[in-house]
Parts: C-alpha cells; sequence; structure tokens
C-alpha cells in the first residue's frame, strides 16, 4: 500500500465519494483516508450542495446513481467556472466502449471499474491529487513575480479588470496607486544589481503591508514600478494609506548614492480613483484608470520625487 502514497504527505486534500452503495463507500473509505480528508454524499442534490460548501480537490463519482446521472453531474461541473477543474474519477460497473468514449467526453478524468480493488482505486486517486497539486502549484507560479514574490504583470491585469466591475456593480469607488522607485538607476550603478535587487525586495514588502485589508492587493508591474489596488477605497482614504507608504519607506532608511537627491531610498507615487457614481460604464474602463495613476505619477516625478500626486 505504502508504494502507492507518494508525494502527497502535507496536503490536505479534499475527496468527495458520490455513490448510494454502502458497500463502496466502506471500502473505499481506509484507503483514501491517507490521501486527504473524505466526505461522502449519497445522490447528486447531497454531491451539489456538499460541494458549493467546500470545493473539493477529487470527486470520486457513481455513474448509477438515484437521483441523476454521473455522465450529467460531471457536464454539469465542467461547465461551471468555480468547478470545471475538479478532477473526476467515474467508478462503474458498466464497462465498453461507448461508456468509455462518453466518460471523457463529458470531461472525467478516468474511470474505475467496479468490483474495486481499494488500493488501485488510491493509487489512481493519488495519481489525479499530484496531477492536480501541480496544476495548482503552476498556477501559482505564472501569477507570481520571481525577484520579489508579490503578484505579477499578468495576474495585475487579471485582478484589475474583476475589481473594476465590481466597483461599477457595487457602485464602490477604487482606486489604483503606481509606486515608483526614485533615482534608482543611478543606485543600481552606485551599489551594484544585486544590492539593486534587494531593495526592491523591502521595498515590495512595505508596499505588501501597507496595504490593510486583504482585498488590498499589490503587483510588481516592471522594473522598479509597483501597483497597488485599493478597493472599496475613495480619493482621500488612499491618500492616507499612501501617505503612510512614504512614512514606512522613509523610516527602511536605505541609504542612496551621494548623487541621489535624497540620502535614503524614496518613492514617488501617483494615483487615481474611480467613482461609478460619476461614470458610465462606456466612457471608462480599467485601462484608463491605470494610466491616469501613470500620468500622476510622472507628475510626482516632476514636481521633485518623494510625493504623492492624483489625477
Ligand atoms: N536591480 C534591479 N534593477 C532593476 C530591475 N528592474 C529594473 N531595474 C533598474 O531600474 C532602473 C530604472 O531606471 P530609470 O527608469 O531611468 O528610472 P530611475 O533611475 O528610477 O529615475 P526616476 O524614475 O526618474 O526617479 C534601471 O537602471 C533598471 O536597470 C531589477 O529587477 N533589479
Amino acid at each position: 500500500m505504502d508504494t502507492f502514497l507518494i508525494n502527497t504527505q502535507d496536503k490536505s486534500f479534499d475527496i468527495l465519494i458520490v455513490d448510494d452503495d454502502h458497500s463502496v463507500v466502506m471500502a473505499l473509505r481506509n484507503v483514501l483516508n491517507d490521501l486527504g480528508r473524505v466526505r461522502f454524499a449519497q445522490n447528486a442534490v447531497q454531491a451539489f450542495e456538499m460541494i458549493s460548501d467546500i470545493s473539493p480537490d477529487l470527486i470520486l463519482l457513481d455513474i448509477d446513481l438515484p437521483d441523476k446521472n454521473g455522465l450529467d453531474i460531471c457536464r454539469d461541473l465542467k461547465k461551471e467556472p468555480d468547478t470545471s477543474d475538479i478532477p473526476v474519477l467515474f467508478i462503474t460497473s458498466q464497462v465498453g466502449a461507448t461508456l468509455e468514449r462518453e466518460v471523457f467526453s463529458c470531461g472525467g478524468a478516468d474511470y474505475i471499474s467496479k468490483p474495486l480493488n481499494p488500493y488501485v482505486v488510491a493509487a489512481r486517486v493519488n495519481t489525479h491529487l499530484n496531477y492536480r497539486h501541480l496544476i495548482i502549484e503552476l498556477n501559482k507560479m505564472a501569477m507570481r513575480d520571481g525577484l520579489t514574490g508579490v503578484n505579477n504583470r499578468r495576474s495585475l491585469d487579471e485582478k484589475l479588470k474583476i475589481e473594476y466591475k465590481r466597483s461599477f456593480r457595487d457602485k464602490t469607488p477604487l482606486t489604483v496607486a503606481m509606486i515608483d522607485v526614485d533615482e534608482f538607476k543611478k543606485y543600481n550603478d552606485y551599489f551594484g544589481h544585486i544590492e539593486g535587487d534587494e531593495c526592491l525586495k523591502r521595498i515590495a514588502s512595505t508596499i505588501q503591508l501597507c496595504g490593510r485589508r486583504p482585498a488590498d492587493f499589490i503587483a510588481r508591474y516592471g522594473g522598479e514600478e509597483f501597483v497597488l489596488i485599493l478597493p472599496n477605497t475613495d480619493k482621500n482614504g488612499a491618500y492616507e494609506i499612501l501617505t503612510h507608504l512614504l512614512q514606512m519607506i522613509a523610516q527602511l532608511n536605505i541609504e542612496h548614492t551621494p548623487e541621489a537627491k535624497y540620502d535614503h531610498v524614496t518613492v514617488s507615487v501617483g494615483y487615481s480613483t474611480f467613482s461609478p457614481e460619476e461614470t458610465t460604464q462606456d466612457d471608462a474602463d480599467d485601462k484608463a484608470l491605470l494610466s491616469f495613476a501613470d500620468k500622476a505619477l510622472f507628475q510626482a516625478k516632476q514636481q521633485g520625487r518623494d510625493q504623492i500626486c492624483y489625477l
């Protein structure tokens, strides 16, 4: 048995078994308990309730359920963005070429024939859980900036679209700030790129700390430039947060080069707030908001750096 259980330690997977046959549930309970938390549903109604309650990492689904065909359940799950990625493994006593085709065409990941060999089930479940774990990790990596560990540009584009729509729908203000390290070329030239990288990491962590709400979002826009999204935050509220950010950066007291204007590293900030009450969907978009913040940043640079401008 242990030979099947590779790489699953430290993972808290949730496995949902949907089957009205009590003997199946009993047979699978013990072997699957080693792979994660196991829950059971006896019919489709119960299964959908449990899935909406906690999204499982894998579903073992009987094809012949009392209230709905398993293949139809799988089709429904694949249609919804929240459940489409969950691997579905069918349990079936009907085998044959037609069913095999149906299982895969409805989006199933695999099928296991009855009578079940619990160890084979565990091995297959383990394989699909490992795939799932790797996909989750890859998705996370694709959204992170390699140097600073904050969200990357790709992630920012997605998030800004979502928050812009939410702001419009909920009629709440949305603030976007662009934050750029001042005279960073001089810093790099004087201290070298490795020190420059360390400086960027410290600035990124500080920006992350200044966003106090869980919904606040920081991303590296590129180079020495960061973006902070502050949902449900108006112009004045954002000004307070950003003023605090400038203080926190000053407190880091990172020595700048003798040629720089200030003796410690500073940032310039440009920001803009979208107020849905004052705008119609047709004459604004998330890109325009970012572009206003960028123009405000340019102004902050022009006016002498280490300051905040609004547009
Ligand atoms: N160490 C390091 N430097 C970077 C990274 N990305 C961009 N840079 C450097 O950041 C510097 C940005 O320089 P500029 O765009 O001229 O801006 P600046 O010197 O900060 O001047 P102002 O923005 O006008 O205050 C360049 O020297 C880039 O090489 C990075 O990942 N690591």
